[in-house]
């Protein structure tokens, strides 16, 4: 059993999805207290700013498991999650008709060891069709993903090229993670 240290639904499907037994306690840690402006070294820290916290709060005897993801645009900005319908379509509209990276850091800790991997999956989407972006912000699915990005959703239809997970760009590397989650098994 091993402690998934976050509120994302994405990453609770993703473990799912690979038959990891897991239980799903939330952290709090602001991302705003970092200060970068490149898009790893931002996930790296946000990512192991929650490890820290969740140990504070939840100890270590159970393996913990934090992650964090972001959106770098080919111009380097980092988009993260969107605050408002309004900045979703802004944040979506950069990523229309371009290439972007979404990059992803985790940390999972157990009382032998501390695993880390920051990856990224790189795309190239098509122009956004107008109408299909506005339905897409209507129905509130952006909400609380990294750039309002769903690559397996609204996005899937406009991938002209990807390299890298899916698993990655959805919030949580776990083909990365496997080893460690089946060492921990032992
Ligand atoms: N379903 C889906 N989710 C995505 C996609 N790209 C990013 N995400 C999600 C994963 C994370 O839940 C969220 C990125 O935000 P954070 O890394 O700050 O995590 P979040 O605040 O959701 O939870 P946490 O901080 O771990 O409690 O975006 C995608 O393409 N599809």
């Amino acid at each position: 059993m091993i402690c998934l240290c976050s509120a994302s639904e994405s990453r609770a499907y993703l473990l799912e999805k690979f038959g990891i037994e897991f239980e799903q306690k939330s952290v709090d840690f602001n991302e705003d207290q970092i200060v970068t402006d490149v898009a790893k070294d931002f996930v790296y820290l946000a990512s192991k700013g929650k490890l820290q916290a969740a140990e504070k709060r939840y100890g270590s005897d159970i393996p913990l498991l934090t992650a964090d993801s972001v959106i770098a645009t080919a111009e380097g900005e980092i988009l993260r999650k969107p605050k408002n319908r309004e900045d979703a379509r802004r944040i979506l509209s950069l990523q229309s008709g371009s290439c972007i990276s979404i990059i992803s850091s985790v940390h999972f800790k157990t009382k032998a060891f501390l695993f880390t991997n920051t990856s990224a999956t790189h795309y190239h989407f098509a122009k956004f069709d107008v109408d299909d972006l506005e339905a897409y912000l209507e129905s509130e699915l952006w909400q609380g993903k990294a750039g309002g990005c769903m690559v397996e959703g609204f996005c899937k239809k406009y991938i002209k090229s990807v390299d890298g997970y899916e698993s990655t760009a959805m919030g949580l590397q776990v083909e990365a993670l496997l080893p460690w989650i089946e060492w921990v098994k032992q």
